[in-house]
């Protein structure tokens, strides 16, 4: 297991989360952590082991060198490997499991989808944070079912960090985080713009932009 310590969950902002290899995979999170992410996921549903391997501990590092928390999609074997926190969905194991394997400190997401009974019964279960969505169609996840926007209100009362995922555009945004989003969690809104860094500092700045508003 890499030594590296994990920053704790703090905060709002911007959940930065890859898809699969491209050659510059190090550089665009970095770009990403530079443009002022506050979480960042590495997410890859290949099966290429030993790769998955040296791209996590990498990125892991680089998480550490900015004091992000580093989230491993599915995996917890890796994320025990890398030191990283865990991300679960309904096909992943139970929280207790990723519990049990990184130990009280580590971050554990959950998947709820559009449920308030599945975060309900996830909290309970000692998860660290509630992922909803997908907000909007999402071309990264073509058939994930859309979710109510009012479902991240009703999310706010369990007390726990929101997140809102799916097809989140800069145009689209500020709704969620009026709605209660904590997070925006983005792949393609970010990783596949032309300037990384840019794309995401024009989203964590929707987060300071109303100073007016009480959240
Ligand atoms: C922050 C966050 N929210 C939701 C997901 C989706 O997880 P899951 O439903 O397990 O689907 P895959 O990502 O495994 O395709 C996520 N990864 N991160
Ligand atoms: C992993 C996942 N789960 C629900 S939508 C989604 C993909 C989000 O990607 P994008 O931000 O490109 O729509």
């Amino acid at each position: 297991m890499t030594a590296l310590l994990q920053p704790r969950l703090t905060g709002k902002g911007i959940y930065a989360i890859t898809d699969g290899p491209r050659d510059d995979l190090f550089a665009a999170v970095e770009a990403a952590l530079a443009g002022g992410a506050r979480l960042l996921q590495y997410r890859d549903k290949t099966t290429d082991t030993e790769r998955r391997r040296a791209e996590a501990d990498e990125i892991s590092r680089i998480c550490a060198r900015y004091e992000v928390p580093f989230i491993v999609n599915d995996d917890v074997a890796l994320a025990r490997e890398t030191g990283g926190g865990v991300h679960l969905g309904r096909e992943d194991v139970p929280v207790a499991e990723a519990r049990a394997a990184l130990g009280p400190e580590a971050i554990v997401g959950v998947s709820c989808y559009g449920s308030i009974e599945r975060a309900r019964q996830l909290r309970a279960e000692g998860a660290d944070y509630l992922a909803f969505g997908a907000m909007y169609p999402s071309s990264t996840k073509p058939h994930a079912p859309v979710t109510a926007h009012d479902v991240l209100t009703q999310a706010k009362a369990l007390g726990l960090p929101v997140v809102a995922i799916g097809g989140i555009t800069v145009d689209n945004a500020q709704v969620l985080i009026d709605a209660g989003a904590d997070y925006l969690a983005l792949v393609s809104a970010i990783f596949a713009a032309p300037d990384i860094q840019t794309a995401t500092r024009r989203f964590a700045d929707l987060f300071d932009s109303r100073p007016g508003l009480i959240r």
